[in-house]
């Protein structure tokens, strides 16, 4: 990443993404229809299987072998302004519980093989240093009335996300999750979506950790605030993040954006990961190719994102909780529908009948 003093765009830049190939999928597809079933009978799982292995570069694919979920952490200002139903103390004392194994992204990933990391970015009180390492400061600031962060911290928290990236991959990871942790962040997350899709804030502001009506009022009006602050820097995705984002955000997008140059699928989880994903495309134009959404959560401003990066979630369960649960319920659909395409006999290895038999046996078709 290369840096520079002005707020521009330009003065974060990633390798090219280099799209899934797409010879692989082709020769996915072919394999598809010469397996033990009806042409087209798995539904979506052929397409999800066909993506993997043009992930993967080879047909066959493999099944997952190290998928890892990074969780992070941060605190917004916004939150001491009763725009969410929990007190701003609950992300570092999530960020604990996540670290002694006892949240949902905990036993979600343990049923499915998936490992879990923590990272605190910006969260408001000292935690462990296992976790910290990539910290950029405590809290992000109110977005209804201060930026989020200096120009050098959204740079640096890019770059932190790019940095985490490159580690889970250079250990092995073969998929990555996204997920976050931080009391108040639907707040700066509705404001990035309805920023780079236009929309109107009425449209896309959800209850988020369940807010009651003079909170989601609260949180409406803190949203147009800030939207207001942003709409000077047009589209810029620096300028975006550093006004009315969050540490936490930029990270995830670089983490995302990372992820893609290093040609390794993600699942995308919640309306939080998906705000930081739309960021992710404008930093590394093409990175969408490497995600799949896991599922679409009960924010409006999920669904508004999820159109617009025009990602079709695999799950939608009413799910609205976050750390990368949703994904985690996915992978295994996902992992399901690579051992189909790798595992499965075709009809000539299992001696089966084609339906292209059927025709032949029969040409009028009316025996
Ligand atoms: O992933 C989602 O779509 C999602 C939807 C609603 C809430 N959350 C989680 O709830 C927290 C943010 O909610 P809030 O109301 O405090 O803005 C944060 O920790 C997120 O992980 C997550
Ligand atoms: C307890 C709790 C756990 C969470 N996990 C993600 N967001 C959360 C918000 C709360 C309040």
């Amino acid at each position: 990443m290369t840096t520079d003093s002005n707020s521009n765009a330009e003065s974060v830049t990633f390798d090219p993404v280099v799209a899934p190939s797409a010879r692989v999928r082709l020769a996915a597809a072919d394999r598809q229809a010469q397996l033990t079933k009806p042409a087209g009978s798995l539904g979506r799982l052929e397409t999800l299987s066909g993506w993997v292995a043009a992930c993967q570069g080879e047909c066959p694919p493999h099944l997952f072998a190290r998928p890892r979920v990074v969780v992070f952490a941060g605190d917004h200002g916004i939150a001491r302004h009763g725009v969410s139903a929990y007190p701003a103390e609950v992300t570092a004392q999530m960020v604990a519980n996540i670290t002694a194994g006892g949240a949902a992204v905990n036993v979600l990933a343990a049923t499915c093989g998936a490992g879990v990391r923590v990272v605190d970015i910006s969260v408001d009180a000292d935690t462990d240093p296992t976790v910290s390492r990539h910290k950029i400061r405590r809290s992000s600031g109110a977005i209804d009335r201060e930026d989020a962060l200096t120009h050098d911290e959204v740079v640096r928290a890019i770059d932190a996300g790019r940095a985490i990236a490159d580690e889970e991959v250079d250990e092995g990871a073969d998929l990555l999750i996204a997920g976050e942790m931080g009391i108040g962040n639907t707040t700066p997350a509705t404001v990035l979506i309805a920023s780079l899709t236009d929309t109107e804030p009425v449209a896309a502001v959800g209850r988020g950790t369940g807010v009651d009506d003079a909170g989601w009022s609260r949180k409406t009006a803190a949203i147009r605030d800030a939207l207001r602050r942003v709409r000077p820097h047009g589209s810029d995705p620096v300028a975006l993040l550093r006004t009315a984002g969050g540490a936490d955000l930029a990270a995830m997008a670089g983490f995302l954006a990372q992820a893609a140059v290093r040609r390794t699928p993600v699942i995308v989880d919640g309306v939080v990961v998906t705000a930081a994903a739309m960021v992710a495309e404008q930093l590394a134009p093409g990175a969408r190719d490497w995600w799949v959404a896991g599922h679409r959560s009960t924010e409006p401003a999920h669904a508004v994102a999820l159109r617009q990066l025009q990602l079709d979630p695999i799950l939608d369960l009413g799910m609205r909780l976050g750390e990368g649960s949703g994904a985690l319920v996915a992978f295994p659909v996902l992992q399901g529908a690579v051992a189909t395409l790798t595992n499965m006999a075709t009809f000539a290895d299992a001696g089966v009948s084609t339906g292209d038999d059927a025709i032949a046996a029969d040409p009028t078709g009316t025996d």
